[in-house]
């Protein structure tokens, strides 16, 4: 890195910003840059110094580009390399109008990492005249807040986001998410710090699935053990030991008043014994409580869930996954669900600590935090809105407790679980509708299709 002239970061994310934007135009119907009207949004950053240098990449490539200067401290190379390679400059953040009714995309580089959360009247105002106009931000939708994902106040929202070096956290966490659109990612040789929001990929989950060994029997695999459902919720002990009971663990338990059905529709499933995890909550109704201390009394790590998060009242003495929605987090620690949802990161964190235990918050990006603060928080990216469907939640529960009993930390089995439910959601749904049943039964076409992993890397 120090041997790198100056500049020279700028430049290289310049370029990858601008071959960027060139295959966006494409993907719109234009040929690319030749003959496209780009409006730029200029900050007084390098985040707009950024914008102006791939700006001037287009105009060489025949693109009608003009800047459009939000602060009178705009970054002096960049105006200069837009103004030799033809492109116009508008100071004052108001347009000449040489792009404008016909732009074909808003490059949004008034902050990036530097800037506060909100948007500034001159930043609005500018945005208002491009309204409709598709646009792709540079390296952070503008106006959100770049660690932690909240928004306050007028944000940016992109069809795209180009960013450097790495994933920001505003990529990942909603809302900031949302807002982000899709992001590309460039490489520009940047030496990172340790990241605090991390996001798991296929490679990382073939990692870390339990595979047999080959001298392996089904007590070295782990015992799975659910106590859920209830007279009233009879299908999520159905929906819960069909996520379980996909073969990652060596022996699925069902204990609970709904044994009959259980075992009707899932002869492999057996009855109460020894487990090396248990699942309890999901549609317990009234047994939550006695289905939490029985679990607990084990000794051995738990996924809880559902009506068992009611009966929590504080640290629980063992290994512990909880698996809230915002609605069940906010009545956990007391909040309203708007806030939890406003502010995921900062909420899972808080009950992490709180409870001393995993805490995985369901929702688009369900967001895992760990009760360690040094350990990163992670955000689930697969899945498709399709899952937003009754029980779905009942199979995750399933699904993290089978590979909570084959031994993963429970960090892991929280991360990797919801990364192959959202994986299976995806799969089942194929852009379509999918139920609980079907996101389940994908499971193991998906742990089939992880990338291979070399046995000295398990
Ligand atoms: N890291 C790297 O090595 C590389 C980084 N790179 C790029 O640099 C970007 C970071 O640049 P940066 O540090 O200059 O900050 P940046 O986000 O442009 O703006 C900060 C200025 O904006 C202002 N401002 C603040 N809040 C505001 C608001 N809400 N609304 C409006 N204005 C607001 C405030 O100035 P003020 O006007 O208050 O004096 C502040 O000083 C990064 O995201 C990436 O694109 C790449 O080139 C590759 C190498
Ligand atoms: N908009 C969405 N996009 C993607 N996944 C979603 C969305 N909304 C909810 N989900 C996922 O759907 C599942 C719903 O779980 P939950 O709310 O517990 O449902 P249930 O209690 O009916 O089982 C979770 O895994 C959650 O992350």
């Amino acid at each position: 890195m120090a041997d790198l002239p100056e500049g020279a970061l700028m430049q290289r994310a310049a370029a990858g910003l601008a071959y960027a934007i060139i295959d966006f135009l494409r993907e719109r119907g234009r040929g690319g840059a030749y003959g496209s009207r780009v409006a730029l949004l200029v900050g007084s950053g390098d985040n707009g110094g950024d914008a102006l240098y791939a700006g001037a990449i287009l105009a060489r490539r025949g693109a009608r580009v003009e800047a459009v200067l939000l602060s009178d401290r705009a970054h002096e190379g960049g105006v200069a390399a837009l103004r030799a390679a033809g492109g116009t400059v508008a100071s004052g953040g108001v347009s000449t109008g040489s792009t404008s009714g016909g732009t074909d995309v808003v490059v949004d580089g008034i902050v990036g990492i530097g800037g506060k959360p909100g948007l500034r009247a001159e930043a609005e105002a500018a945005l208002a005249m491009f309204e409709g106009a598709p646009v792709v931000s540079v390296d952070t939708p503008s106006g959100v807040c770049v660690d932690t994902g909240e928004v306050d106040g007028s944000h940016v929202s992109a069809d795209l986001t180009v960013t450097f070096g790495t994933y920001k956290p505003c990529h990942l966490l909603d809302p900031a998410a949302s807002a982000s659109g899709r992001v590309e990612l460039v490489d520009i040789g940047l030496d990172l710090p340790a990241p605090s929001v991390e996001s798991l990929e296929a490679e990382d989950v073939a990692a870390l699935v339990p595979r047999p060994a080959p001298d392996g029997h089904k007590y070295t695999r782990g015992v799975v053990g659910l106590r859920v459902g209830s007279a009233t919720y009879p299908g999520a002990a159905l929906l819960a030991v069909s996520g379980a009971n996909t073969g990652l663990a060596g022996m699925v338990r069902y204990v609970g008043t709904a044994a009959e059905w259980v075992k009707r529709h899932n002869p492999e499933v057996v009855g109460d014994g020894q487990a090396q995890a248990w699942v309890v909550g999901s549609g317990s109704a009234d047994g939550a409580n006695s289905a939490l201390a029985f679990a607990r009394a084990s000794g051995v790590p738990l996924v809880i869930d559902a009506d068992s998060l009611r009966a929590l009242t504080g640290p629980l003495g063992v290994p512990a996954i909880l698996t809230p929605h915002a609605g069940e987090l906010a009545a956990l620690i007391r909040e309203d669900r708007a806030d939890v949802e406003a502010r995921p990161l900062h909420y899972a964190r808080l009950a992490a600590k709180r409870y001393h235990a995993v805490v995985l918050l369901k929702g688009r990006r369900t967001t895992i935090a760990s009760p360690d603060p040094a350990t990163p928080v992670r955000v689930n990216t697969t899945g498709t809105s399709w899952l937003a469907t009754a029980g779905s939640g009942d199979v995750l529960g399933g699904l993290i407790g089978s590979l909570l009993a084959a031994g993963l930390a429970p960090i892991d089995a929280a991360s990797a679980g919801a990364w192959l439910h959202g994986a299976a959601a995806t799969l089942a749904s194929a852009g379509g509708p999918v139920t609980a049943s079907g996101v389940a039964s994908a499971i193991p076409a998906v742990i089939r299709s992880l990338p291979a992993v070399s046995p000295r890397s398990r």
